[in-house]
């Protein structure tokens, strides 16, 4: 039997989310530090007569074939480069991500199967073209092609990819209560805020990180917590564990997530997590070096 290619579907956390202008059709100007934690999605495929998508996992219901994000991924490459995968692929989304939670789950699916297409053809694809589709499909695609830290600008299409990052983990943390991205734009106060101050480059060390990330915000935390106030508390919760650089929501929620310099610490502050909130989702991750 053939092997089947794997493609992970990393988490994506923004560190700080600067909200910076509002363009003509609506859509929101950022400055954003992303980076991506080692946990995530997984694409499955394997060579098929005909393209079939599967979803299995526990946050897997409600996204069969017609209204994934995978599936309209394929069909827009198979339109855009007609032939390059001369085959079907039988393909399995193991969904172990929360759903409409900030952390760009559907995104990092697309862009899995968008780099897993890419590699299959015996043509290259030139890098450019592939975050332009990519960015047809969703403004967090682009970034979840990369899976590496990132200052992303633009509605996240203009994208710097960060030389060095330092070794930290992050904690994560999120309600199960689904926030709807575009519902939390609509109720940003002001669309017109400073962006974030210059990075110290290159950033080696955790603490570089804390202070810098100490100056920065995430501006949709505010409309978001309005919305679903579990999120304040979890801010609250997290940032007095033992080794927590910073506790801040990633995206527009409801996910909130710790920074520790510790693997130790943050895997304890997940425990200490679980107890307090059994029915929460919980993680704790390294992330993923550039
Ligand atoms: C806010 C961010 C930050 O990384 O993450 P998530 O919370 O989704 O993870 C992203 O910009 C989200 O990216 P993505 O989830 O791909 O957004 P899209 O599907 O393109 O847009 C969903 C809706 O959000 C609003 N939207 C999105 C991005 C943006 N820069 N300005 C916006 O106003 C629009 O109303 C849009 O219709
Ligand atoms: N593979 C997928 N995984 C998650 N959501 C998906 C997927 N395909 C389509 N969607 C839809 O995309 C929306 C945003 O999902 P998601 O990417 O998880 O949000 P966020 O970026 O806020 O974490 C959801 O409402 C969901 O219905």
């Amino acid at each position: 039997m053939t092997e089947p290619f794997v493609q992970p579907a990393p988490a994506k956390v923004n560190l700080a989310l600067h909200v910076v202008g509002r363009r003509a059709d609506g859509y929101h100007e950022l400055d954003s530090l992303m980076v991506f934690a080692d946990i995530g999605d997984e694409l499955t495929a394997v060579p098929a007569a005909a393209d079939r998508l599967a979803v299995t996992g526990p946050f897997g219901k409600g996204l069969g074939n017609g209204e994934n994000l995978v599936t309209r991924a394929v069909a827009a490459f198979r339109a855009r480069w007609p032939g390059h995968v001369p085959f079907g692929l039988d393909m399995t989304l193991a969904k172990n991500l929360p759903v409409a939670a900030g952390l760009g789950g559907g995104s990092a699916d697309a862009a899995a199967v968008l780099r897993l297409m890419a590699s299959l053809g015996e043509t290259e694809i030139a890098a450019a073209d592939l975050v332009a589709l990519a960015a047809s499909l969703g403004a967090d695609v682009p970034a979840c092609l990369v899976s590496a830290p990132l200052v992303a600008r633009g509605i996240g299409d203009v994208m710097r990819p960060l030389k060095a990052f330092p070794a930290c983990h992050v904690v994560l943390v999120n309600p199960l209560v689904p926030v709807a991205t575009a519902e939390v734009f609509r109720r940003l106060q002001s669309r017109q805020n400073p962006p974030m101050p210059d990075l110290p480059e290159p950033m080696t060390r955790p603490a570089q990180l804390g202070i810098w990330l100490a100056e920065t915000r995430n501006d949709l935390e505010p409309p978001a917590v309005a919305m679903v106030p579990q999120i304040g508390s979890l801010i609250a919760r997290l940032s007095q564990a033992p080794g927590c650089m910073l506790a801040r929501m990633s995206g527009s929620g409801a996910t909130v997530f710790g920074l520790f310099g510790s693997s130790a610490q943050a895997h304890q502050a997940a425990h200490e997590l679980r107890e307090t909130y059994p029915d929460y989702w919980v993680a704790a991750a390294p992330l993923i070096a550039p």
